[in-house]
């Protein structure tokens, strides 16, 4: 196609130069022909000028109208101009070498040599040039020369002569050549066409061809002689259309070429070579026009084949017969213009296909795009659910993360921590014996009486008289949130009386936010994480509270399931948890001692069960804390403490003296751990022997006078760090054990009601004989059983109590018989707090001094507890009890009044001598002060009636307040004992 277009534009563009520039170009080639013609002129001038000069006969080898070459032939020998010369200016050349007469001047000049040709023609030119006339070079005379050159010399000589002819005076100055004569025109008009005529004669006869008209054959001169031999009046277009009709497009470079190098020779050049730029800038015109209708058709025939893949075969088919039928050929334009109509019509049904197309996929797109949203939403919704889970799972990573460094402390040892309380308001000022303290290390300062100097004791963190609650609740954290991993945790105040163990544990009298105890805070703590984790583990909580009270056990506070009875808000829940530990907290056996207007005189320990289930696999764990507050050591010597007081003294310092027992073996790693020596240790068996974590707070005065007391405490504190515990371990079973146990349990609880029935009439009878009490008090007690059983079963044990009675061991049974706890009715237990008061909960609850009391401070942010524990109820279970609890505490204190009187005659370092006898000295133990080895002597057995004859001193004001001069004890047992609710302890 495009041959064809290029082939066609050749010889179409060719004639329309000719056509359209055929009067510019005349006028052009009258311009050149001018040119020449003048050139002929002048020629022929100078000829005949020197024909005329040199005569006829010297004449006759130059022409009178010569060619160029016939001009430098005629005149290379030099012998015209050299004598011519000698005649225009006689002598200028003396010696002029002339040919030899018979010699016939060969054209060439061949037969002259060149040294007497160079030797006229130098003398010439050097002659004129001395004459001012200009010169031409030697070789202008041989072929190729400039002939142009040769004319203007001698045209100037010739105008010399004239010049000198005319009486020329002075130095003549050459003016140029003349013009030549206005006749040349008509000539050169006649020298076209000749021209013209030749090359058509010759190219139409066939005598030239094109090839011999390119080819070094065809010189100028056969040119010259062609243009001159040009007669007729063909145009020059009919010329270069002959050249080029039939001749290919690779042809056409060739033929401009050949015509190019024409132009050397003439204004012809010079006519073919506008001719030819004429026909090139045609060419390329109609060449850009034509490519841009070639992109234009092309692309609108290219746009259908996108919509549908058959419409390429019929535009291609379209394309090329409008291609083939066209030809480019503007001639069938009518054709083309149907065809393109056909064309467009069909580009448009094709463009309205594609808006279709167009405005369905958009369609699409947009319920893509909605369902892609709903995707996005959904996932965006899974991934918060998984966010939430990673979270929560996060949370108990960091909360392990922090653990792992305090389970690393904790194992195989026992974790202590020293508090130094402050001085109490009201107190003489005095010099402290601490005299420093950081992080880990106490400093005491000792008289001589104790070895004098300084003794540092280390431990794992001590808290100075500045420490806050909130600071030591700090640290003794993250043991409580591991309850709720399924670790039993045991956290233990120890220390003197009056040193600080109560308000470590639950705080001062007045409750404050800042002032609340480990208690009250861990309890809050366990609500809180478990609430959190409540998506992941549903926990069950369970608290127990109760007292070992001169080496009973007694319950004051028994609730269980606390999740499943009271949905409540977990802050809800933690203050009604918190308020029947006060309650339970109000039964407390306390005293005014010389150490303290409120001393504890009893242990007690408050038990946080905690059952977690895990919702996704079903594993059930099991946690237990237990939170104990001993009661003090008290030297007895030095208080003249006597009557109930003085037997609370000898319990307490003799179940402390147990600890020490099992604190000196497990120290020493025996074999036998001495555990059931007293109702404490069976409490703290696990927690002191197996995989519990367990903390000791250890209190000290700073009071000089009890530094005695300091020290032996420090001493134990310090061998209580060095004993060894199992790693801490988690209670975790998985599904299929919970169900075992479960199935072990019932069967226990089916063999329990059959022992129940066995021995119910036997217990009537028997309930108060010396055996029945040797069974309480001896080593098959109710801790004891749960002890055997282990955290699970006692957790087990008091969530099956709100539901039947018969499912407990006899043990627990005949304990809480007999501490008044069980419900007369028979077939349940009740969750219930024991009032040793006859006023219970309906008591003052305004302290004497008229401030706000721990129950007021938590009742008011809680419901009437009357409405869980209706007072009809309380007051019935108050009866019984403290018949229960007078039958029982007659009974134990006639039991154990002998070891009593032993505890009560045993002098001021009794408890230093228990705890220093039964402690070996260890090599790694510093500080240690020398043993004072002193056994009591065996005392006689005191009845009840002799206790009753001893004096009883009361060490309290009757105002209550404390009163350090007034050592003696306000006596009343079983009532003043308890905790009143109105007047504090
Ligand atoms: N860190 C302390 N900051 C302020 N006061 C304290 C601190 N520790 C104890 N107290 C106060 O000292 C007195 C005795 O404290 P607490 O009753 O707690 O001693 P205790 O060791 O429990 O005595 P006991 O063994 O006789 O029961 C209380 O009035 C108490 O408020």
């Amino acid at each position: 196609m495009a041959e064809g277009i290029l082939q066609f534009n050749v010889a179409s563009i060719v004639e329309d130069v000719l056509q359209h520039h055929a009067a510019g170009r005349l006028s052009d080639i009258d311009l050149a022909s001018r040119k020449v013609h003048e050139t002929s002129v002048r020629r022929y001038e100078a000829a005949g000028w020197l024909r005329k000069m040199v005569g006829v006969v010297a004449g006759k080898d130059l022409p009178a109208e010569p060619s160029e070459e016939d001009f430098r032939l005629g005149l290379r020998s030099g012998i015209i101009l050299c004598n011519v010369l000698n005649k225009v200016q006689p002598g200028s050349v003396p010696k002029v070498v002339e040919a030899p007469s018979d010699t016939i001047i060969i054209p060439d000049g061949a037969a002259l040599s060149a040294y007497q040709y160079f030797e006229n023609v130098r003398n010439f030119l050097v002659a004129i040039e001395e004459m001012g006339i200009p010169t031409f070079e030697a070789s202008d005379l041989e072929q190729g020369g400039k002939a142009s050159r040769i004319v203007n010399s001698v045209l100037a000589l010739k105008s010399y002569n004239e010049w000198k002819q005319g009486g020329g005076n002075g130095v003549w100055k050459f003016c140029g050549n003349s013009k030549p004569p206005s006749a040349g025109k008509q000539y050169f008009r006649k020298n076209t066409d000749l021209f013209m005529n030749s090359i058509s004669r010759n190219l139409s006869a066939g005598e030239k061809s094109l090839d011999s008209l390119s080819s070094d054959e065809y010189s100028t001169s056969d040119l010259v002689q062609d243009l001159n031999e040009m007669g007729s009046s063909h145009s020059l277009h009919v010329l270069v259309r002959e050249l080029l009709c039939d001749k290919n497009q690779e042809d056409v470079p060739v033929i401009v070429l050949w015509l190019v190098d024409l132009l050397i020779v003439g204004s012809i050049e010079q006519i073919v070579e506008h001719m030819l730029s004429k026909v090139m800038e045609e060419f390329e015109r109609r060449l850009a026009g034509q490519n841009e209708l070639i992109r234009t058709t092309s692309r609108d025939m290219d746009v259908p084949s996108f919509s549908k893949p058959e419409n390429i075969e019929s535009s291609n088919i379209m394309k090329d017969e409008s291609c083939s039928e066209k030809g480019f050929n503007y001639g069938e334009s009518k054709s083309h213009s149907t065809q393109h109509q056909d064309l467009v019509e069909h580009q448009q049904r094709s463009i309205q296909e594609l808006k279709n197309t167009l405005h369905s996929a958009k369609e699409d797109v947009r319920l893509l795009q909605m369902k892609y949203q709903e995707e996005v939403n959904d996932l965006s919704k899974h991934v918060n659910g998984l966010a939430h889970a990673a979270s929560g799972y996060q949370r108990v990573l960091e909360e392990n993360r922090k653990l792992y460094n305090q389970v690393q402390d904790l194992k195989g040892n026992i974790r202590v921590y020293c508090r130094v309380r402050p001085f109490l308001p009201g107190q003489p000022n005095a010099l402290s014996t601490v005299e420093d303290l950081d992080e880990k290390t106490i400093t005491l300062l000792t008289p001589s009486k104790y070895g004098k100097g300084k003794k540092s004791f280390t431990f794992n963190k001590v808290f100075g008289p500045s420490g806050t609650q909130e600071e030591v609740f700090a640290d003794t954290q993250p043991l409580i949130r591991s309850v709720l991993d399924g670790y039993n945790v045991c956290i233990f105040a120890y220390g003197q009386t009056g040193s600080g163990k109560t308000y470590t544990m639950t705080g001062p009298k007045e409750l404050t936010n800042e002032s609340l105890g480990v208690n009250y805070r861990a309890l809050s703590d366990l609500f809180m994480i478990s609430e959190q984790r409540k998506d992941t583990i549903s926990y069950d909580i369970s608290v127990q509270m109760i007292e070992i009270y001169n080496e009973q056990v007694r319950d004051l506070l028994v609730t269980d399931g606390l999740n499943k009875k009271y949905p409540f808000t977990k802050f809800f829940k933690v203050f009604y948890v918190i308020n029947l530990m006060n309650l339970g907290l109000k039964n407390r056996a306390v005293g005014s001692t010389a150490m303290n207007d409120r001393s504890s005189r009893s242990h007690s320990c408050l038990t946080v069960h905690v059952q977690g289930r895990d919702l996704t696999s079903g594993s059930i764990l099991r946690g237990c804390m237990h939170l104990v507050d001993l009661a003090g050591s008290e030297r007895v010597d030095k208080t003249d403490v006597v009557g109930d007081r003085l037997k609370e003294a000898q319990h307490i310092n003799r179940s402390l003296s147990a600890l020490g027992d099992v604190i000196a073996s497990l120290a020493q790693k025996q074999s036998h751990v001495p555990y059931r020596n007293s109702k404490l240790t069976q409490l703290l068996q696990d927690s002191l022997g197996g995989q519990a974590k367990t903390l000791m707070f250890v209190h000290i005065s700073p009071e000089p006078d009890t530094l005695g007391e300091t020290l032996s405490t420090l001493k134990f504190a310090e061998r209580v760090s060095t004993v060894e515990l199992g790693a801490a371990r988690a209670n975790k079973d998985s599904a299929d054990v919970k169900e075992l146990k479960e199935q072990i349990a019932s069967l226990k609880a089916a063999l329990a009601r059959k022992e129940v029935g066995e021995l119910g009439s036997l217990q009537h009878s028997e309930s108060s004989s010396p055996d029945r009490q040797n069974l309480m008090s001896s080593g098959s007690s109710p801790l004891r059983s749960w002890h055997s059983t282990g955290y699970a079963s006692k957790v087990e044990a008091l969530s099956n109590s709100s539901s039947t009675s018969k499912r407990h061991s006899l043990d627990l049974q005949d304990l809480l018989m007999n501490s008044g706890l069980m419900e007369e009715e028979k077939g349940g237990w009740v969750d219930k707090v024991m009032m040793n008061k006859e006023n219970g909960v309906s008591g003052d609850n305004l302290s004497e001094d008229g401030r706000q009391s721990p129950e007021m401070f938590y009742q008011k942010h809680i419901p009437d507890t009357s409405k869980v524990y209706p007072e009809q109820s309380l007051k019935k279970i108050s009866a019984r009890r403290r018949h229960s609890l007078d039958n029982g505490l007659a009974r134990t204190q006639y039991e154990t009044v002998a070891t009593d009187d032993e505890a009560a005659t045993s002098d001021s370092s009794e408890l230093d001598y228990q705890l220093q006898i039964t402690i070996p000295k260890s090599k790694s133990m510093p500080n240690g002060v020398g043993s004072k080895i002193r056994r009591p002597s065996p005392r006689p057995t005191k009845t009840p009636e002799m206790r009753s004859q001893i004096p009883q001193p009361t060490r309290r004001a009757a105002n209550g307040n404390y009163s350090p001069m007034n050592k003696n004890v306000r006596q009343s047992p079983n009532v003043e004992g308890r905790r009143k609710p109105a007047t504090g302890k």
